[in-house]
């Protein structure tokens, strides 16, 4: 199976966008991680001057991996499956509009799913499932994961 072979992940926010306040980032990331966390063994732990397992970063168009980015809308991040180097990384488009909100898009809502690559899961036919290839808004503070994600990160990690 393609997951972790390890239950502490460690993750490292290696840049900001300068569309939401450093505070908001942070909370979005640590929320983001708390929706997998929930369901499964693992844990996420932040670390700040080594090299992580899952390293997160803004960047636009060509930046130091082979899938560059396309400017505003179309792909917003893309996150590599479990392994050393690039695996599990997760990158997001700064031509977007990162937002804690329902404006552009919600930076907690990408990240979740994008976090759900990053642990292995690939996307899920089912229209409600997080892992669907689409983003809709969801109200964050009634955000709950829908069975799909379940069972498929619990395929993984169970
Ligand atoms: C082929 C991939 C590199 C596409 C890319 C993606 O799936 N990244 O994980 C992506 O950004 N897809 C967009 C497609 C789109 N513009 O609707 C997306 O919203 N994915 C993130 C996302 C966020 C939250 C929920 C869901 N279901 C999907
Ligand atoms: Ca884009
Ligand atoms: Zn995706």
């Amino acid at each position: 199976n393609s997951g972790w072979k390890k239950r502490e992940i460690t993750y490292r926010i290696l840049n900001y966008t300068p569309d939401m306040p450093a505070a908001e980032v942070d909370v979005a990331i640590q929320r983001a991680f708390k929706v997998w966390s929930d369901v499964t063994p693992l844990t996420f732990h932040r670390i700040y001057n080594e090299i992580a397992d899952i390293e997160i970063s803004f960047a636009a168009l060509v930046h130091n991996d082979f899938y560059p980015f396309d400017g505003p809308h179309g792909t917003l991040a893309h996150a590599y499956a479990p392994g050393v180097g690039i695996g599990g990384d997760a990158h997001f488009d700064e031509d977007e509009t990162w937002t804690s909100g329902s404006r552009g898009y919600n930076l907690f809502l990408v990240a979740a799913h994008e976090f759900g690559h990053s642990l292995g899961l690939l996307h899920s036919s089912d229209p409600s499932a997080l892992m669907y290839p689409t983003y809709h808004f969801i109200e964050p503070s009634e955000f709950h994961l829908p069975e799909d994600d379940v069972q498929g990160i619990q395929s993984l990690y169970g």
